[in-house]
């Protein structure tokens, strides 16, 4: 059975031409002009584009002590609904636990998924165990390990920790990933906030300045290049982070920032709203910014040198917030966005001019499948590739509400925004998953995705840092040894 999208104009990271596209068993087939095929799908007037790849949610995470709500059927379902057809979650083991047991956890979670997904690792404490069971979960197809330099006490490790874990991430050609703010630096600045009466949400963007960002994403950047491992910033909100990563990449370091929608278009504002509900529903880590800030991260992803647009989703109920009532450190760190990332990103960004429709391409889907190692299977509009795709309607339009989003949870972070760019038809491997807008989804369709380590970006940083690592001077006439 073979399916064709017929009449659209396809868009890639580089490229926008007029072509039908036919789908067969999961694949792209053919693309061309005046295709036939069993079903068609009308893209007239669509521009048809690789699915989204979040590579940033956390679906059912115990954190903060409780649960995210939305777990990996409602998460993929609201990714789906948005134009996102791969997401990859972090498998996340308590401190203690290990690696391949916090795998297991996930794997029993993720049988849900309406969509094809993958992995990140955490390192939330080192060890003798941790060390060996990094290449099982890198031969597994999880090549990506992230590290906490925030949340003291719980997640955080600390830098000698970090140098050790980097540079066995090096030895196994795996991505290294940190979550930069200066947990130290917080967890002093949130009691004394406490101790002064600041117990309301906005004490959670006091304790939280974008020096303590800057500070542990410039740390964590010249760790990893003196590791000799590429390093992705999760989350940069401000400009002293992108600041360090502009930086490192002019220096030749290897390094990628991801900003997410909520912080490119929602700001600090949110936390100074009377209702504490309101104010509560957007703490999340970093917090939001002001308008200096969103502005640095729209001309990152201009420039490039910032690479993906994520949502970090980890979506808490208000209920759940409101376990922070009289203490904002208790409030679950997290937003909602999966349903919203790429409708918010066109309205705000290929609408205004701020990035074209091929930046958007780049950073939603194709950036992220280079980065943690799944292109051209992922994030490609190529035969040969699987047929996750967008048909998106450039005109369609619709205020964002939580009273018809798909996410779990009794609100939206994004409420009441116009969104002008939506998707017609949804497919994920050949699947029409969204049809004229309408979910249509198929719980358990979703399979996970191994990933390739050695990428081209660590056998290259590789390379150069053996080519110019430490080295003995030999000199003649001189013993080697004292005698
Ligand atoms: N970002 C956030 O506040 N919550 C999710 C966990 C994390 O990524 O730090
Ligand atoms: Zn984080
Ligand atoms: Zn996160």
């Amino acid at each position: 059975m073979s399916t064709v999208i017929k009449n659209g104009t396809i868009v890639t990271h580089d490229l926008t031409y007029k072509a039908d596209i036919r789908v067969e068993g999961g694949k792209i087939t053919e693309i061309g002009p005046n295709l036939s095929g069993d079903s068609e799908l009308d893209a007239t007037g669509a521009y048809v584009m690789p699915g989204g790849i979040d590579p940033h949610t956390h679906l059912e995470m115990p954190f903060m002590g409780t649960y995210s709500t939305d777990d990996f059927e409602s998460g993929t379902r609201a990714a789906l609904s948005g134009g996102t057809t791969m997401v990859i979650d972090f498998a996340l083991p308590s401190p203690g636990q290990g690696l391949l047991d916090a795998l297991k956890m996930w794997d029993n979670k993720s049988g849900r998924a309406h969509c094809d997904y993958s992995y990140h690792m955490a390192v939330t404490w080192w060890s003798q165990q941790v060390f060996d069971e990094m290449p099982e979960v890198v031969a597994r197809g999880i090549t990506s390990f992230k590290h906490f330099l925030a949340y003291k006490g719980a997640l955080m490790v600390n830098d000698d920790e970090l140098f050790s874990s980097f540079q066995r991430l090096r030895e196994l050609g795996a991505i290294a990933m940190v979550h930069a703010e200066n947990g130290d630096v917080v967890a002093e600045l949130s009691a004394r906030l406490l101790a002064e009466g600041n117990t309301g949400p906005e004490g959670h963007a006091y304790s939280r300045p974008t020096q303590v960002e800057g500070e542990a994403t410039n740390r964590a950047i010249m760790i990893a290049d003196m590791a000799g491992v590429p390093l992705y910033v999760v989350h940069t909100s401000c400009e002293e982070s992108h600041e360090a990563i502009r930086r490192a990449k002019q220096a030749g370091k290897r390094v990628w920032g991801e900003p997410l929608i909520q912080h490119l278009t929602l700001d600090e504002s949110e936390y100074f709203h009377p209702d504490w509900d309101h104010a509560a529903r957007r703490v999340m880590s970093p917090p939001f910014r002001n308008k200096m800030h969103q502005d640095s991260l729209w001309n990152g992803l201009a420039s490039g040198s910032l690479s993906v647009v994520a949502t970090d989703h980890c979506a808490f109920s208000t209920d759940q917030k409101r376990y922070g009532l009289g203490d904002f450190t208790k409030i679950p760190n997290g937003t909602g966005g999966l349903e919203d990332r790429m409708p918010m990103l066109w309205t705000n960004g290929v609408r205004t001019g701020r990035i074209t429709m091929n930046e958007f391409v780049a950073v939603t889907s194709t950036n992220v499948a280079k980065i943690f190692g799944m292109y051209p299977r992922k994030g490609a509009v190529a035969v040969g590739a699987d047929a996750d795709l967008v048909v998106w309607d450039p005109e369609k339009s619709k205020t964002i509400t939580a009273s018809t989003q798909q996410s779990a949870i009794d609100y939206n972070v994004f409420e009441g925004k116009e969104v002008t760019g939506l998707p017609r038809f949804v497919l994920s491997r050949g699947r029409v998953m969204v049809r004229d807008g309408a979910f249509d989804g198929h719980e358990g369709h979703g399979q996970f995705v191994a990933r390739d380590a050695n990428g081209p970006v660590s056998q290259a940083l590789s390379a150069w840092k053996d080519l110019t690592a430490p080295r003995p001077v030999q000199r003649s006439g001189i013993p080697a040894t004292g005698v």
